[in-house]
């Protein structure tokens, strides 16, 4: 289901599927492929089309040939913008050479048109074939410029195989102060790449398909990297019994609301009591209302008195930095019972190793739902490094403190312990509001409440967090200017929505 597949593995099964094909097979499969799909996308007849193919000096560029060969033959105006073997220190592969012969006894014209003059001509589609994945550092020179003409052309931009610029594995744009081609559209050959949907992944790979150039399933490795999908927590879906009553849907038990920070713990708490939980305490740093007066099912409480087992504790949203604040997640960490953290809740960990130690020794499930920074200070790296390579920084800290983390951002990544990856394909820049984390941490702990497995609840509330996010957008409420509070409600509508579907 989805499976996600890192360069080092696309490369063996390459090999393994080379050694029983003749020479350039692949190559060829995937020009055609390629050529198929952009045909589909020439606005009119393919004679009056204009396209323009960049070659890279890589197979990648091979492909690109393929495409322009096909094309031409097809009856479009091609041209060929080629960076050939000479610039790659001329070790260019024989399948890319029979590949530039089938161009050249095309149509297709060679020419080097400067960057700044592309914009003269009316290009109906650029073919993106100058690196794929064996990009091994950014793109320099000529060819950066190039990329960055390309990128202000009005027409569609064809990724092959990945956008040129952009990490396969970590949806990273290679750097530091790299660029990549913002494709409109990406087929990726061989097996789908985690790097498409995760950290600049969609924003530069846009519509991505997979073209697995029929080779034998057999030659696939299991692998432990998958794009979210209902089917891994539709089981978990219920719909509800008559003979049930709120003690069936668990207790919730949120920690935060320091003072001048009790936006969040609401936020949160109402998240949970929208999305089922039975019972919902607010436990404040800071002195708390009398009660929630837009939702006053909200149990409100004194954080110092809490003293309550048997509930589902999410420490965070609005904790603060108190002692108080520290003296509340040190008992929400030795409580017994499912415990999500968040926000504040990460950051005093990220200053404790001893309770770091007792998080990772908890036989109870633990969740952690941190932001790029929040997890950079828990792993010590800068935000940076955690962008750079989202999957690797989300395993590191679920491997290191036996916790299921929900690396947030554009694609959230998901992972446990056992290094199991998913990243996340829901969701918009309209979660890019604050409160949007308080929300999601309030969905996730009221599953848990409602007895989800653990790794089942974080995949279900990323999903359907981003999903309700979605479905604002298509009802035209967004992106710019969605609230945190806004999304409750639809996150509400999208489970029932979910559990009518596949629940049982
Ligand atoms: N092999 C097959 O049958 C198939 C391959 N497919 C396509 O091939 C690419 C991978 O091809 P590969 O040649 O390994 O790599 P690239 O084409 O991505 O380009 C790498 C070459 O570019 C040089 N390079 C790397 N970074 C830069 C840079 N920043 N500036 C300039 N040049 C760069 C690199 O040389 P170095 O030794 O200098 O690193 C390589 O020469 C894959 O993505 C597919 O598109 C298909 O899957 C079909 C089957
Ligand atoms: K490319």
């Amino acid at each position: 289901m989805n499976p996600l597949y890192s360069v080092a593995e696309i490369r063996s099964i390459e090999h393994a599927a080379a050694q029983r094909l003749p020479a350039g097979a692949l190559m060829q499969r995937a020009g055609q492929a390629a050529a198929n799909a952009a045909l589909d996308m020439l606005p009119f007849s393919t004679s009056r089309a204009k396209v323009l193919v960049l070659a890279g000096p890589g197979n990648n560029g091979g492909d690109a040939l393929e495409v322009a060969a096909h094309l031409a033959f097809a009856g479009a105006q091609v041209s060929v913008q080629q960076f050939g073997c000479e610039e790659a220190g001329g070790h260019c592969s024989p399948e890319r050479e029979a590949a530039l012969q089938r161009a050249r006894g095309s149509k297709a014209k060679f020419e080097r048109i400067a960057p700044q003059s592309l914009a003269e001509q009316d290009w109906n589609l650029v073919i993106d074939g100058l690196f794929g994945i064996g990009l091994t550092r950014p793109i320099e020179g000529e060819k950066r410029a190039l990329v960055e003409a390309v990128n202000a052309l009005p027409c569609n931009r064809f990724a092959l195989d990945v956008p040129s610029g952009l990490d396969a594995d970590t949806g990273a744009i290679v750097g530091p102060d790299g660029v990549a081609i913002q494709a409109t559209h990406t087929i990726t050959y061989i097996g789908d790449k985690t790097g498409l949907y995760t950290c600049a992944g969609r924003d530069y790979a846009g519509d991505v398909q997979l073209a697995r150039l029929d080779i034998d399933p057999a030659l696939y490795p299991s692998t432990h990297c998958h794009l979210n999908d209902v089917k891994f927590f539709a089981r978990h879906l219920k719909k509800r019994r008559h003979n049930t009553h709120k003690g069936s849907y668990g207790n919730v038990a949120v920690v935060g609301g320091a003072p001048g920070m009790g936006g969040a713990i609401t936020l949160a708490a109402r998240a949970a009591l929208l999305t089922g939980a039975g019972r919902v305490y607010a436990y404040h740093i800071d002195v708390p209302p009398a009660y929630d007066s837009t939702q006053p099912e909200l149990m409100l409480r004194r954080a110092q008195d809490f003293a309550i087992e048997g509930a589902v504790i999410v420490a965070g949203p609005g904790l603060g930095a108190l002692d108080d604040s520290r003296a509340a997640l040190a008992k929400s960490v030795h409580s017994s019972g499912p415990l999500l953290l968040d926000a504040d809740a990460l950051n005093l960990l990220s200053q404790d190793s001893a309770l770091q130690a007792t998080v990772a020794e908890r036989s109870a499930p633990t969740v952690m739902t941190p932001h790029p920074l929040e997890a950079a200070r828990l792993l010590g790296i800068t935000s940076d490094a955690v962008q750079r390579n989202r999957p690797g920084a989300a395993r590191d800290l679920a491997a290191r403190l036996n916790a299921i983390v929900v690396l947030k951002g554009s694609g959230t990544v998901l992972a446990k312990p056992d290094g199991h990856t998913v990243v996340n394909t829901t969701g918009n820049p309209a979660l890019a509001t604050a409160g949007t984390g308080d929300v999601l941490a309030g969905l996730c702990g009221s599953l848990l409440a409602q007895g989800w497995p653990a790794w089942e609840a974080a995949l279900s509330a990323v999903w359907l967090h981003g999903m309700a996010a979605d479905v604002l957008v298509t009802e035209g409420l967004g992106p710019i200017g969605v609230t945190a509070s806004e999304l409750i409600p639809a996150i509400r509508t999208a489970l029932n929505r979910m559990v009518q579907m596949h629940g049982r």
